[in-house]
């Protein structure tokens, strides 16, 4: 892994997340991380990134709870230019095209 995203830890339970994670890396399929804030989702998250078929395109996150509601849209989707008022010139690419191919 990345050395600014290696997972720090030893214990039992630990490494059974480890070899779980694994197993969700091989297999194409969505996966759902929960804990509380700050437990090193996102750091499991690049880890199954880094695991997968998938490495090698790119890892896009996003804060969901960071979006405003009336934006969601537009930064998951992506939108033309021109689609409203104070839209970028040449458009926004959405998160999950950003995402295609990869996580
Ligand atoms: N077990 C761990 N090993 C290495 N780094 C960790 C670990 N747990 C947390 N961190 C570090 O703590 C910080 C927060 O981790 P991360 O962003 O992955 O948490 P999160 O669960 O996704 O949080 P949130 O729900 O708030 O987005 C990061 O800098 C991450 O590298």
């Amino acid at each position: 892994m990345n050395e600014q995203y290696r997972w720090v830890g030893n214990s039992t339970k630990s490494k059974q997340a480890l070899e779980i994670v694994a197993k969700a890396a091989a297999v194409n399929l969505s996966v759902l991380l929960q804990e509380e804030s700050g437990t090193g989702k996102e750091v499991i998250a690049r880890y199954i990134h880094q695991l997968s078929d998938r490495k090698n395109g790119p890892f896009i996150a996003i804060n969901c709870a960071a979006l405003l509601p009336n934006l969601i849209e537009n930064e998951l989707f992506g939108y033309v230019e021109g689609a409203f008022a104070g839209a970028k010139k040449g458009g926004q690419p959405g998160k999950f095209e950003l995402a295609n191919g990869g996580t």
